[in-house]
C-alpha cells in the first residue's frame, strides 16, 4: 500500500504486507478463566433470544457447571429481569464484580450498571461494541465452564464487532415461525462461516401452542419449516420451544430459574459435549454391561469439541454403587452412559457430580456416538430393563423406581 505506515496493530486493512494475523479479540480480565463462550443470536429483536440464553444457562447450571451470562444486548437488556436481579454491580481495583443469580449464575448487563434501569441507552454502535468488550475485559468472571452471550439482534455492524471481540466458540440461532426463516438462518450461517465459528443448533421459539384442555398442538404463527432449513444448512440440532404462558410469567416474575422444561435438553447435550469431558460406559465385550453395581470394566472416552480424542478400558476393583461413584469421580468422569441402574446409584453419582444417561443397551461405541450426536436422552429415573438369567437379584437398588422387568 502506498500510504502504509507499517503500523499493522492499528490498521484495519487486511493487505498482503500485514506482518501478523489480524485479531480484534479483547483481552480477558486476568482473574477470569472461561472455558467455553457460546453466542446466542437472532435475526431481529423479540423472538426470544434472551429467553433461550436464560434457559440454556439455567440448564447448564443445573448440570453442575459453573455458568455465566454476558448480556451483550446493550440497548435491550433482558437478563436481569428474567432472573429477578435488582442489585447493581460493584467494583474493586481489579475489576467489576458479577451480579450472581440465586443459583449462582454469574451475570453482567448494562442494567446492572445504570442507576435507573428504565434509562434508555442511546449510544452509537462503536460505544455499544466497546461496552461489550469491557464486559469481557473489565469484569472478574473467575472460573467459568460455560459463558452464554445474549448477542445484539441482527447481523449488522454491532453484532459483528462483538463476535470479533469475544472468543465465541459456538453459536445458537433463535428464530420464530413468522420470520423469513431461511433468509435469517442463511445470514447467521454466513456470518458464522466468516468467523469460522461452528453452529451448535437452531431453536425455533413460539413454534406451537399446546391446548391445555385437549393437548393438541396448534402452529399459531404458521407451519414450521425449521427442519428443512436446518437440513439446507446442514445444522444437526433443532429444538422447538412452544408458546407457554407459564414461561412468560416466570420471566416477568424474575423466576426463570424455577421453571422446569426439557425442550432444550438435546441442545444442552451438544453444548456439554463441546467442552472437554470424559464419558464412562459399563463395558462387557463391546456391549453396554447392564448392571451398573456389578461393573468390572468401564470404557472411558475423552471428548474435546464433541469429538473423541482418546479411548481406554479401565478395570474397577470395587463393588457397589457408592464405591463405583467414587471410582468414576476419581477418574474425572462427567457422564455415565449405562443400562440398568438403581435410584441409590443415581443419587451417589449425582452427588459426585456425574450425569447419568440410563436405560441404554447395545454396542458401547455406537451408543457413545449417538450420545455425542445428541440422540440419547437423559433418563434420571432408575431403570432395570435387563433380564435376570445370570441369577442376580438387583439387590443394589430400590425397586420402587424400576420401570423394567425386575419385580
Ligand atoms: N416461548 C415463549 N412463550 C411465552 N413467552 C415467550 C416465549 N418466548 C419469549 N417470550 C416472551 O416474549 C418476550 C420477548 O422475549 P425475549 O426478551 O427473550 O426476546 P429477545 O429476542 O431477546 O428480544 P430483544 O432482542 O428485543 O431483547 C419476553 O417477554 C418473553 O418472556
Amino acid at each position: 500500500m502506498s500510504d502504509c505506515s507499517n503500523g499493522c496493530g492499528s490498521c484495519s486493512s487486511d493487505c498482503k504486507d500485514r506482518t501478523a494475523p489480524q485479531s480484534f479479540l479483547a483481552e480477558a480480565n486476568e482473574l477470569s478463566s472461561v472455558k467455553k463462550v457460546i453466542g446466542v443470536v437472532s435475526g431481529k429483536g423479540g423472538v426470544g433470544k434472551s429467553l433461550v440464553t436464560s434457559l440454556l444457562a439455567v440448564t447448564m447450571q443445573r448440570r453442575k457447571y459453573c455458568t455465566a451470562i454476558l448480556d451483550a444486548d446493550i440497548t435491550g437488556p433482558s437478563i436481569p429481569k428474567a432472573f429477578g436481579l435488582n442489585e447493581k454491580a460493584a467494583g474493586t481495583e481489579a475489576g467489576i464484580l458479577t451480579v450472581d443469580t440465586k443459583t449462582g449464575i454469574r451475570t453482567i448487563s448494562v442494567n446492572s450498571l445504570l442507576e435507573d434501569d428504565t434509562d434508555p441507552v442511546v449510544w452509537r454502535g462503536p460505544i455499544v461494541a466497546e461496552t461489550v468488550k469491557q464486559f469481557w475485559s473489565d469484569v472478574i468472571w473467575g472460573d467459568v465452564d460455560f459463558m452464554f452471550i445474549d448477542m445484539p439482534p441482527g447481523t449488522g455492524d454491532v453484532p459483528l464487532t462483538v463476535f470479533q471481540s469475544l472468543p465465541v466458540e459456538g453459536i445458537v440461532i433463535v428464530t420464530s415461525p413468522q420470520e423469513l426463516v431461511s433468509m435469517i438462518v442463511g445470514k447467521a450461517v454466513k456470518m458464522a462461516q466468516l468467523m469460522n465459528i461452528p453452529i451448535l443448533g437452531i431453536v425455533e421459539n413460539m413454534s406451537y401452542f399446546t391446548c391445555p384442555d385437549c393437548g393438541k398442538k396448534y402452529p399459531i404463527f404458521g407451519e414450521s419449516h425449521i427442519e428443512e432449513v436446518a437440513e439446507e444448512y446442514n445444522i444437526k440440532n433443532v429444538a422447538r420451544l412452544p408458546i407457554n404462558p407459564d414461561l412468560a410469567a416466570s420471566v416477568d416474575k424474575g423466576m426463570i430459574e424455577d421453571f422446569e422444561g426439557s425442550w432444550l435438553d438435546g441442545l444442552a447435550d451438544i453444548i456439554e459435549g463441546s467442552l472437554s469431558s470424559k464419558i464412562a460406559v459399563p463395558y462387557d465385550e463391546g456391549q453396554v454391561f447392564q448392571h451398573f453395581g456389578h461393573t468390572e470394566q468401564f470404557e472411558i472416552v475423552e471428548i474435546l469439541n464433541g469429538k473423541i480424542v482418546n479411548k481406554d478400558i479401565i478395570t474397577s476393583d470395587c463393588g457397589g454403587h457408592g464405591a463405583l461413584a467414587g471410582f468414576l469421580a476419581d477418574n474425572g468422569i462427567s457422564t455415565l452412559i449405562c443400562g440398568g441402574i438403581g435410584s441409590g446409584a443415581i443419587t451417589a453419582l449425582s452427588q459426585a457430580g456425574i450425569k447419568v444417561v440410563s436405560g441404554v443397551t447395545g454396542d458401547a461405541d455406537e451408543q457413545i456416538a449417538l450420545y455425542l450426536a445428541g440422540k440419547l436422552r437423559t433418563s434420571d429415573q432408575a431403570t432395570c430393563d435387563h433380564d435376570h438369567t445370570d441369577g442376580h437379584n438387583c439387590s443394589d437398588h430400590d425397586h420402587s423406581n424400576c420401570k423394567g422387568s425386575c419385580h
